[in-house]
């Protein structure tokens, strides 16, 4: 389809004689958010390693906004739209929420080692800082220390970072891990929101969270994708509900 934003084509990568990705094809659309569940080792970590660019696949290509990123580095990609989340231990905790969003910027723009300049001062830091802080809720805690947020807080201050390079797609992995209820529920708002200006492959374990955010999910199993469909489809499936829901949670 002409408007898929990513698009996975027959992708394999094979370590050793484990197939770890198999063949897999994916697209995702605008507006839209893809989830991509499996069991423990299925093979979600290598795809999306493949699609940040940090692993090569064997075969098959990635395509983001018309463009073959196959082989192109991680920095490439992210310049390119590619966002990815940062982890919440890339975060400087005695900085504030700001002047980490900043950095993260400052990064991508290829100036980290810009000499000078002082950062809480760049304009063209802080006005795309401060604009991803708003749309994940956080203009409140701009300048709060990294170090005083909650744990809910800083996944939000993790998208941000990655919403501030103003990407077309974005990949989270696992954003929901170690939050609680209440936590999950907000982000999960949040995320609703945003999928409108940036569609969004998730990778979650919360199923819960991925029956009610996403509009797609693949099934991935043995680094195959065994289904694809709406929340609807993947509860229903025979195969899915064998194969790793488990008749019990479905
Ligand atoms: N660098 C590597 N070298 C060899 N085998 C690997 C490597 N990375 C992953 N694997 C294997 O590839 C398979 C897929 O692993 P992967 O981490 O992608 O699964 P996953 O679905 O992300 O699992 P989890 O949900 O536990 O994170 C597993 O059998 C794993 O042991």
């Amino acid at each position: 389809m002409s408007d898929t934003v990513l698009e996975l084509i027959d992708l394999n990568k094979r370590f050793g004689a484990l197939q770890a990705t198999r063949d897999v094809s994916l697209n995702l659309y605008p507006g839209e958010i893809h989830a991509l569940i499996g069991p423990n080792g299925a093979g979600k970590s290598t795809l999306i390693g493949q699609i940040a660019g940090s692993l090569k696949p064997d075969s098959g290509r990635i395509v983001l906004a018309g463009q073959e990123i196959t082989s192109l580095s991680v920095a490439q990609r992210a310049r390119l739209g590619l966002g990815r989340s940062f982890q919440v231990s890339s975060l400087a905790e005695p900085l504030s929420v700001k002047r980490n969003v900043m950095i993260a910027v400052q990064a991508l723009q290829g100036h980290s080692f810009r000499f000078w300049k002082p950062v809480q001062r760049d304009e063209s830091l802080l006005v795309p800082a401060l604009e991803a802080l708003e749309r994940m809720a956080l203009t409140h805690r701009a300048d709060t220390q990294v170090a005083e947020l909650s744990h809910g807080e800083r996944r939000q201050v993790e998208v941000a970072c990655a919403l501030a390079l103003k990407p077309r797609v974005l990949l989270l992995d696992e954003p929901m891990a170690g939050l609680g209820p209440e936590g999950t529920a907000h982000l999960t708002e949040l995320l609703e929101a945003l999928k409108h200006e940036v569609p969004i492959l998730l990778i979650e374990h919360d199923m819960d969270a991925v029956f009610r955010l996403a509009d797609r999910i693949s099934v991935l199993v043995a680094g195959g994708v065994i289904a694809q469909g709406d929340s609807a489809a993947i509860r229903a499936n025979p195969q899915v509900r064998e194969a790793y829901l488990g008749e019990a949670t479905c």
